[in-house]
């Protein structure tokens, strides 16, 4: 069974609850505690694998505190990064944790694969009140190697689901890739150790 971790990530209020819940439980309540922060389980099998969901969706007062991320960016296989469309200072906050997340000492020291990203413009049912143009999170997610797309958690459980989905989908292509890059490893280190040790055995 694969573990597959997911961390939702954004500015506050921007609807990162009401996705998750959204894609959980397919309704929309409306209000959420806002004040902890949360890892959902869900089990569900993809592509005939049986996945083991954790999805972790932090408390908007403690995300600001620890902006440095580090522990997020430990322990997530991909991240969700949300923001709203009627509320440009959302986007900007979105683009730093971009940033933060792209940033090359960040993905140089610890992954072989770079995390696998979905930016998403959530409230599009507010499109009246948009500050966020379309283009401009589609530039920002081509110019970080994310995906991307304007969704209303409010009014759309099918476009929810598909968003978690595809992002799931990039993250077990991760795994793969990282996987066919092991086994060449440890194919070599094998080969040193036979020769080393066959070597040895065949001179005594
Ligand atoms: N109109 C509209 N409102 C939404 C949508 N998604 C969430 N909301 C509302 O936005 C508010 C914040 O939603 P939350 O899901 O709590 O946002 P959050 O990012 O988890 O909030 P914090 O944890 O406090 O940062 C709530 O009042 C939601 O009902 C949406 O798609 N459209």
């Amino acid at each position: 069974m694969n573990d597959v971790k997911l961390a939702v990530l954004g500015g506050e209020g921007t609807g990162k609850s009401a996705l998750t819940v959204r894609f959980l439980t397919k309704r929309f309540i409306g209000e959420y505690a806002s004040n902890f922060e949360s890892i959902y389980n869900k089990h569900l099998c993809l592509e005939r694998k049986q996945l083991n969901l954790e999805i972790y969706d932090p408390c908007s007062q403690t995300q600001k505190a620890k902006f440095s991320l580090t522990s997020e960016l430990h322990w997530a296989d991909g991240f969700v990064i949300v923001y709203d469309i009627s509320d440009r200072s959302s986007f900007a906050f979105a683009k730093a944790l971009i940033y933060r997340i792209r940033e090359p000492q960040t993905s140089h020291c610890k992954r072989a694969v770079e995390s696998a990203m979905f930016l998403v413009g959530n409230k599009r049912d507010l499109c009246h009140m948009r500050e966020v143009g379309w283009e401009e999170g589609q530039k920002l997610a081509l110019d970080n190697r994310c995906q991307f797309c304007e969704l209303s958690a409010a009014e759309q459980s099918l476009e929810v689901e598909m968003m978690f989905i595809r992002i799931i989908k990039d993250i077990l292509i991760n795994f793969k890739l990282k996987e066919k890059r092991r086994p060449s490893g440890s194919k070599s280190m094998a080969k040193l150790i036979n020769n080393v040790f066959g070597k040895r055995r065949k001179s005594v």
